[in-house]
């Protein structure tokens, strides 16, 4: 059986935002949103993936004016946003790259998405929660965000900025009844993740690097950010949740470009 991550929460009331929501990790928070009753939203610059029990608003994160209008038309509409998660982001094979090798372009849209995405949907959302008095803010960040992998000069840096927005968020909006962490996956089955398989030396390869033996499951990310939006995280603000089936522990003793090195598997 595929793991799921299952729990049960109760979400009914609640109105929830979901960034990159059509497709992978989003598509399944959504899911997970929805089955607990919330009222769901997903922006996307893409049309659904699998099924989306949310309400699909077109728009590019990556630009102010159309986080304005997707804030908007959710208050419009919904009443309230009680949970925003920022998740859309990309990880594009051009940006397998030296440092010096990496391109203008590939950096600044990366920077435009990734960064400035998040930016600009908290900068709306933070205005509406602040009048609520009530709120939860997720970013989607990375275990790249703690340590270093080959070749990501741009995806790693800016994960890393991720958290520290979280951080200084959630402290900035501590006392106005808003939360605001950082969710860090290790490496996740999405349309992403198999974009950069070959780069990342193949999904064998990849799952023993997690000393659980395998790769992440959607639901299971889902799962971590249901619950730091429900009120049994209500004392876990500005801070940063891995869940990497212990590759941040792991990782900074092993070789990196070998599985040779995991418990059990050294013939030494
Ligand atoms: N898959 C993995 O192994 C891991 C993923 N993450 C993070 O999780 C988040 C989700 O990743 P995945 O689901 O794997 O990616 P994905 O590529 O499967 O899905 C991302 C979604 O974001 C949308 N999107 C891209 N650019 C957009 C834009 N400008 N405006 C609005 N929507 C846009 C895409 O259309 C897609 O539906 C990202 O922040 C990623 O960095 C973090 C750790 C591991
Ligand atoms: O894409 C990622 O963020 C990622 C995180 C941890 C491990 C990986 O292999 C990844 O690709």
């Amino acid at each position: 059986m595929r793991p799921t991550g299952s729990v049960q929460f109760d979400n009914s009331g609640r109105v929830v935002l979901v960034t990159g929501g059509a497709g992978g990790i989003g598509l399944a928070i959504c899911q997970a949103f929805a089955a607990s009753g919330a009222t769901v939203y997903a922006v996307d610059v893409a049309e659904p993936e699998g099924e989306l029990p949310a309400k699909l608003i077109s728009g590019d994160v990556s630009k102010r004016e159309e986080c304005r209008r997707v804030i908007a038309q959710v208050v419009e509409e919904a009443g309230a946003i009680d949970v925003l998660v920022n998740n859309a982001a990309i990880q594009p094979p051009a940006s397998y790259k030296a440092i010096d090798e990496l391109s203008t372009e590939t950096w600044d849209k990366m920077v435009a998405i990734n960064l400035s995405g998040y930016a600009y949907m908290a900068m709306e959302t933070a205005a509406v929660m602040r009048k609520q008095q009530s709120g939860v803010i997720v970013n989607m960040a990375s275990a790249q965000a703690h340590r270093t992998a080959r070749e990501v000069p741009a995806y790693g840096p800016i994960k890393a900025a991720n958290v520290m927005q979280a951080k200084q968020w959630g402290v900035e909006l501590a006392r106005e009844g808003v939360r605001v962490v950082s969710v860090s996956p290790g490496a996740v089955g999405t349309p992403l993740l198999r974009a950069s398989l070959a780069q990342q030396g193949g999904e064998e390869s990849l799952a023993n690097r997690h000393p659980l033996g395998r790769i992440g499951e959607p639901p299971e990310i889902a799962a971590a950010v249901l619950w730091l939006a429900s009120e049994g995280a209500s004392f876990i603000t500005a801070t940063d949740i891995e869940v990497d089936g212990g590759l941040g522990a792991f990782a900074a003793f092993a070789d990196p470009f070998s599985v040779a090195t995991l418990p059990g598997k050294n013939d030494c």
